[in-house]
């Protein structure tokens, strides 16, 4: 076929025309990125003008008062929120505006909220081995033809939410604690490349909460990780750069002892909780 008739022929897809589904691209830049977000529900501005960049690996804190907008910025970012304004990246080739849900998990943005929901009547080995399946009906036809690098990769998981003893337990006797390390060890099973966490040592003994700051900070690095935590003395314990967030904007940013001194943020969210 000559090169006009190759280009004449208009049932063919041009390489270069079909899209390619990458990996996120953070050579030259964060992992997200928010610019001018705004979200109203009625009138009322829950988020305002947020600005927000996270780099590749960081662990991020957010702190903020009651309504901040805290849990709406975690929506905007999975897809579970439209903002009327705005931009939302992921690296700099995935726009999380033009993508929905499922679209945006499957990308690699994991989400762990407050309550942990695991699979109380299956052992937590079954309950990482259904987080490996995207259909998950398909799970007895998956164990039989299971994968030597999928039991690798659970092993593995199991090693790093520290619950490799437990393994043949079912996840209905597990303490609070340890079901949260489950569920955040189903999300990595799914190996993301940023993880949202959501108030993860609410209700936690003071054992489960250093565990907890120990996975967390073994998790950044290799993944990014942003923390949503209302327990100052966790968030000091695992803290490079918090945000706090007041009024769906961002009032502080810095270092724990910057924002924990910082005249506004005492004076917004400190105070109170003193
Ligand atoms: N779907 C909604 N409809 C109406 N108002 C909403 C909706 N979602 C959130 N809001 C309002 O937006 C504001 C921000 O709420 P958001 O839950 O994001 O705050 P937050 O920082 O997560 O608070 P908290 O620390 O209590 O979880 C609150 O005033 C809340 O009432």
């Amino acid at each position: 076929m000559s090169l006009f008739e190759e280009f004449a022929n208009r049932d063919r897809v041009f390489e270069f025309l079909t899209p390619v589904e990458s990996p996120v691209d953070v050579r030259h830049g964060p992992i997200l990125y928010l610019e001018d977000v705004n979200v109203s529900f009625d009138g009322f501005k829950a988020i305002n003008n947020l600005n927000l960049t996270i780099d590749d690996g960081e662990l991020r804190c957010i702190i903020g008062p009651n309504g901040a907008g805290k849990t709406t910025m975690m929506d905007i970012i999975t897809g579970k929120t439209a903002p009327d304004t705005g931009s939302v990246w992921f690296g700099s080739r995935h726009n999380l505006l033009r993508m929905n849900e499922p679209e945006i998990a499957s990308l690699g943005i994991g989400r762990k909220f407050q309550k942990p929901t695991v699979f109380e009547a299956l052992t937590v080995f079954e309950n990482l081995e259904l987080a490996m399946a995207t259909d998950k009906r398909i799970i007895p036809t998956l164990r039989a033809i299971m994968r030597p690098e999928y039991r690798e990769r659970i092993d593995e998981v199991l090693e790093t939410i520290g619950l490799k003893d437990l393994r043949d337990n079912l996840a209905g006797i597990l303490s609070h604690g340890q079901k949260q390390w489950l569920e955040i060890g189903m999300l990595l099973m799914q190996k993301p490349r940023l993880l949202l966490v959501d108030e993860p040592v609410a209700g936690m003994t003071e054992q489960e909460m250093e565990r907890t700051a120990e996975l967390l900070t073994s998790l950044a690095g290799k993944q990014s990780v942003v923390v949503v935590e209302h327990d100052m003395g966790f968030v000091r314990s695992i803290a490079r750069k918090v945000t706090v967030l007041h009024q769906g904007s961002v009032l502080a940013e810095g270092s724990m002892d910057q924002v924990s001194n910082d005249p506004e943020v005492i004076k917004v969210y400190l105070g109170e909780e003193a």
